[in-house]
């Protein structure tokens, strides 16, 4: 999952982009960046690193400019290196800049086919990149000096109609201004908001709706799927369905961890969803498992906490938050290779003992991927002197790889790949386990917006609903990005760069 954010403003945009991005950061944690444009000319800053320590004062003292986008990356293609952080930037037609969330799946083709037809080189291995070349190409054919609001609506058509994947894309056009769109399938989150100055109004749009409220803006609504928006310089607002056939299927995956609850995504408060997780998981445990003996739900800090608290009312137990989070240790999933994810769990969390000592505890967790928590939080849970350690998960087993945006390329690295539940139980040595049904996930999050009638689930079911996921397809992602794949990848991260400077 990445992070991205853009403003059309009448002042400087420079601090509002910056603290936008602050409140994306749990999208991203491995790269920040921002590009606005100043007469003309293109400002650009991206690192690697968050956002805190990527942007010094001498760096936002260059990001000039009235109009501007921002990223945090997570990285799901290509490598981790900065020359991959975004936004990217193409020179023709007029100068473009784009920033990207999601992941397309046909993004190979797509950058064999740009050079053959247009000639256009790809310098990374990003998706991103080859998504920003489709875009530009589709602007260059209306064969104009300066386009109009219809020029770039059959752009974004032509790109619909070419890629398949994820992608929630901000961009902006030299001379022009800001657009942003969303796939046909709305899998990724866009949120467009405003602001009224004496000036005029001034217009954001940003992965969630925390970073609209969170800058003074106003959340207005969320940019449908296949829609695009344009503002341009003038901060007129147009819009336009370019997607001959939308289907609103939005990933699951943001309401049960990567967003924050105090969003809103496609009307849905991703609080109120986690808790209606909790109130059906009590309930399913209340139903199935009454003969479990438990004395005490604990949640495992940060995400499963809104979950675990909804469980204990159902369950009519006790709620502590038996662990501790070190706040300054972000994400652990979300860090690129299991090292680093299998280390930063301790220094994360740290057990209260005096919860857990000689009682039956419920450890509730939002979901289980690699198993890298659970196994450690559940030998913590010991350590302080646990009885007996049950463990529930608001999301059922998580058993295929994800290719719309989040980082989980190899069924292998799944602990609930190929694996029945007893042996997923056995594996991180808990006295009991219990999932959450698929029905009941879907049902807990659809409650909110009963209007959508469909959630991207391929993490728990297989079914890719783009059409064009194939073993092939899994194997070479595998074999391209599992953990051992990437170990070394930094080595080669010198080669990439190319034009960001580094100071
Ligand atoms: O089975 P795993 O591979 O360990 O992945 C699942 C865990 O990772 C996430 O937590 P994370 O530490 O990333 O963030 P959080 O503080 O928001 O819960 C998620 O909430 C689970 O706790
Ligand atoms: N998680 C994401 O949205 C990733 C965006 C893009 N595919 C990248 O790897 O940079
Ligand atoms: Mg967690």
């Amino acid at each position: 999952m990445c992070g991205i954010v853009g403003i059309v403003g009448k002042q400087p945009v420079n601090q509002a982009l910056y603290d936008g991005l602050t409140m994306l950061q749990h999208r991203g944690q491995d790269a920040a960046g921002i590009m606005t444009v100043d007469h003309n000319t293109l400002r650009l800053r991206k690192a690697n690193g968050l956002v805190r320590d990527v942007f010094h004062t001498r760096h936002m003292h260059r990001l000039t400019g009235n109009i501007g986008i921002g990223h945090t990356r997570y990285p799901t293609a290509g490598s981790s290196s900065s020359a991959e952080a975004q936004p990217f930037y193409v020179n023709s037609p007029f100068g473009i800049a784009m920033a990207h969330n999601g992941n397309l799946t046909n993004a190979d083709a797509l950058q064999e086919n740009l050079f053959k037809s247009a000639r256009r080189h790809i310098n990374t291995t990003s998706d991103s990149e080859v998504l920003l070349n489709i875009f530009a190409h589709e602007l260059d054919r209306a064969g104009k000096l300066h386009l109009d609001h219809e020029d770039i609506f059959k752009a974004v058509g032509s790109v619909h109609e070419q890629t398949k994947g994820a992608y929630a894309v901000v961009a902006m056009i030299i001379g022009h201004g800001l657009v942003a769109f969303r796939d046909p399938w709305g899998i990724r989150p866009l949120a467009l908001g405003k602001r009224e100055t004496a000036d005029g109004n001034e217009y954001m749009v940003a992965s969630e709706s925390v970073a609209i409220d969170g800058t003074g803006f106003t959340y207005m609504r969320d940019v449908e799927p296949g829609e695009a928006i344009y503002i341009n310089e003038q901060g007129e607002l147009f819009s336009r369905q370019c997607a001959s056939k939308p289907q609103h299927c939005p990933c699951i995956f943001e309401y049960v961890y990567f967003a924050r609850p105090d969003s809103f995504i496609d009307n849905i408060s991703v609080y109120a969803s986690r808790v209606n997780m909790g109130r059906k998981l009590g309930e399913k445990i209340k139903r199935d498992y009454a003969h479990l003996d438990i004395d005490v739900v604990i949640p495992i800090p940060e995400t499963s906490c809104d979950i675990a608290l909804e469980m204990a009312n159902v369950l009519d137990l006790p709620y502590r938050q038996g662990f501790v989070k070190n706040r300054y240790i972000g994400r652990t999933f979300i860090m690129p290779g299991q090292t680093q994810r299998r280390k930063s769990v301790r220094r994360k969390l740290n057990a209260i003992s005096k919860e857990f000592a000689g009682k039956n505890v419920l450890l509730v967790d939002d979901s289980i991927v690699r198993g890298t928590t659970s196994e450690q939080i559940i030998e913590m849970a010991r350590e302080a002197g646990a009885k007996k350690v049950y463990f529930a998960s608001a999301a059922p087993e998580i058993r295929f790889p994800n290719v719309y945006g989040i980082d989980m390329p190899s069924a292998n690295e799944l602990i609930g790949h190929g694996r029945e539940g007893q042996e997923i139980c056995d594996l991180i040595k808990a006295d009991g386990l219990i999932y959450q049904e698929l029905d009941d996930l879907i049902a807990a999050v659809k409650e909110e917006n009963p209007q959508l009638q469909r959630f991207e689930t391929s993490v728990f079911n297989g079914q890719y609903i783009t059409g064009d996921v194939n073993q092939d397809y899994l194997d070479r992602l595998d074999a391209a990005r599992n953990d051992k794949a990437r170990h070394g990848e930094q080595s080669e991260d010198a080669n990439l760069e190319l034009h960001n400077d580094n100071d």
